[in-house]
């Protein structure tokens, strides 16, 4: 099975970089089948329209949050059928950034990645311990608590190990140490299920952490925003 290679572009990007990102991979695929297969979380304002760019191109478009209902009084939420609805196969759950802000537990995270199943999409769940759980030596300890409490019942769904203090850092684990979370991850998810490793991915360091066995791909924040960053990392996949 290829590489998932998928792009969680956050709060960035408006419509002309939609159409300027898609255009740009088209032209560097040249109608060649890519080394992995591709995803592109933009902000739910443009998942529409990259659906819509994307045409044939052979790229994944998902949401980047969902509620955990179907619809109701939620102001401002997004409900994962209105993905689906839009074209999205795919939609991040449990991403620090909103675990944190949001006061996320994990039966919430889980919550949101059943909904997004039943919408018919595949969630990306995001794990990852922080800087203190780390110099504490609960690594492990916090990915076993965050696989038991915030997976579905399901194959249908990609886990993404972000390390919280790798994420925007330019800083990631050590070679050994992202081998020996993914090791545990894969001992702990069902057959099928897709391991990421997410936190400062850039072309420069993609081909390593790619290598790792277990490493079934990436998450890519700040370097999925532009296309030639993103490819590079696409290339690394062995
Ligand atoms: O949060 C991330 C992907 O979801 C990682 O972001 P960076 O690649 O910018 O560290």
């Amino acid at each position: 099975m290829k590489k998932l290679i998928a792009g969680n572009w956050k709060m960035f990007g408006h419509g002309g970089e939609a159409m300027g990102f898609i255009e740009e991979v088209r032209t560097k695929l040249g109608g060649a089948a890519p080394k992995a297969d591709l995803l592109i979380c933009p902000p739910a304002t443009l998942v529409e329209r990259f659906v819509r760019y994307v045409k044939e191109l052979p790229i994944a478009i998902g949401g980047q949050d969902c509620h955990v209902k179907p619809n109701g009084a939620f102001t401002g939420d997004i409900a994962a059928n209105m993905l689906s609805e839009i074209g999205a196969t795919y939609c991040i759950v449990g991403h620090s950034e909103r675990r944190e802000y949001h006061k996320e537990d994990h039966a919430t995270v889980k919550a949101k990645a059943q909904a997004a199943i039943d919408a018919g999409l595949i969630p990306v769940i995001c794990i990852g311990e922080t800087l203190h759980e780390r110099a504490d030596g609960k690594t492990l300890d916090v990915l076993k608590a965050a696989i038991k409490g915030s997976l579905p019942d399901s194959d249908k769904i990609v886990v993404a190990y972000e390390p919280v203090w790798a994420i925007g850092s330019g800083m990631t684990p050590s070679r050994e140490e992202i081998a020996e979370a993914h090791h545990a991850l894969r001992r702990m998810t069902v057959p099928g299920v897709r391991l990421l490793y997410g936190g400062s991915v850039k072309p420069q360091n993609a081909k390593e952490i790619l290598s790792i066995p277990d490493v079934d791909g990436a998450l890519v924040g700040g370097a999925s925003l532009k296309a030639a960053d993103f490819l590079a990392i696409v290339e690394a996949c062995p």
